[in-house]
């Protein structure tokens, strides 16, 4: 049996657990993801940057820890909180457990938590701050609410500028904004025959101009795209070199955001691997890995720049966006999957078609 610890929630909720992984305090924004497998690819997605993720899939753990499936060689969400964690994984491509795994990467995993009520308070009351922690009763509620996620992206994205090249010949060259990108992105587009340049997420349009690149794509990342200020300005200049370019996420986003547009911070976010998503164009429905908090206000881009590509079937929100004004189009969800399922890979494709 682990160390009794505690979830308490800023509006003053507390949940008692046992502690697995590393030892500590920790405050971030509290989520749930409802991915039922994956727990690999949502530990290692630096998207949950500043988040503490919740699974409501009450058992987690038991393929064990397999490298090969991560999405970045850190651990995204600032701790984890599950209701059973497997303590005997098996599998035959594992190589430990996530205990021994968080306490190598010293993050806080917190189980026996009642998992279910915990995602019932976040659902109805909307995503807010929680403490983990062994004194409960000494928790400054204060510094508790105003805990925000700032700098995320900065953090997450490489600092230095590298190539991925393709094993067989190179069909295309591409630029990929790393703002925290899953490395899914870079195989989906290495795998179709691009030599991908991977570039630090404050890249000029001056310094892609001269990598003399097909195709831009933006990927994922964590955090507040309305703070991006600067990559917001530069997007607008990348915009105009007129290069195809494919938005993933935050990039969808940003790319929203320097079209003049606007988002807003949904109530408690999409965060799973089954969400639902219609092209707008044929009616088709999609099932869809999603990880954001935000959403892009569709109405809030000029008509003439560009229109809303897809929606959400559950709640009407923003999925996705075309552009008039240069040849861009965005997606919200995640068409790279990992977790979740395969449905929209086929948008790399559609990519590659519109680099020619
Ligand atoms: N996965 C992502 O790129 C997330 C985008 C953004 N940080 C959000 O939460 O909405």
């Amino acid at each position: 049996m682990g160390k009794t610890a505690y979830l308490v929630l800023e509006n003053g909720k507390t949940f008692r657990g046992e502690r697995f992984g590393a030892e500590g305090e920790m405050t971030a924004e509290v989520v749930f993801t409802t991915g039922m497998t994956g727990y690999l690819e949502t530990l290692t997605d630096r998207s949950y940057y500043g988040q503490i993720v919740v699974q409501t899939f009450p058992l987690i753990g038991n393929y064990g820890v397999i490298p090969a499936d991560f999405e970045s060689d850190v651990i995204g969400p600032s701790a984890y909180i599950v209701k059973h964690w497997c303590q005997a994984p098996s599998n035959f491509r594992s190589e430990g457990s996530l205990d021994t795994f968080f306490k190598e990467r010293g993050v806080i995993g917190l189980a026996e938590i009642d998992t279910r009520t915990l995602t019932k308070t976040i659902r109805e009351a909307g995503v807010m701050n929680g403490i983990i922690t062994d004194d409960p009763a000494g928790v400054d509620f204060q510094a508790l609410k105003g805990y925000r996620i700032e700098g995320a992206v900065k953090a997450s994205s490489t600092k230095e500028q590298y190539t991925v090249r393709p094993e067989g010949p190179v069909t295309k060259r591409i630029a990929l904004l790393d703002f925290g990108q899953k490395e899914n992105i870079l195989r989906e587009l290495v795998s179709r025959g691009a030599e991908v340049t991977v570039c630090p997420c404050n890249a000029t349009a001056e310094k892609i101009g001269t990598l003399d690149v097909d195709g831009i794509v933006l990927s994922n990342g964590p955090g507040d795209p309305a703070e991006n200020v600067e990559i917001i300005e530069n997007l607008k200049e990348i915009c105009k070199l007129n290069i195809p370019l494919f938005g993933i996420c935050l990039g969808h986003q940003l790319l929203a955001l320097a079209h003049g547009g606007r988002t807003e911070k949904l109530k408690y976010g999409h965060r799973g691997a089954n969400q639902p998503v219609k092209n707008r164009l044929n009616g088709r429905v999609f099932i869809s890995s999603q990880n954001h908090g935000y959403a892009v206000v569709s109405e809030s881009i000029d008509p003439e720049k560009g229109e809303e590509l897809f929606v959400n079937v559950n709640d009407g929100t923003c999925e996705g966006m075309r552009y008039f004004c240069c040849p861009a189009f965005s997606v919200q969800f995640h068409p790279e999957a990992c977790g979740g399922p395969l449905d929209t890979g086929s948008l790399f494709d559609e990519f590659f078609a519109m680099m020619g």
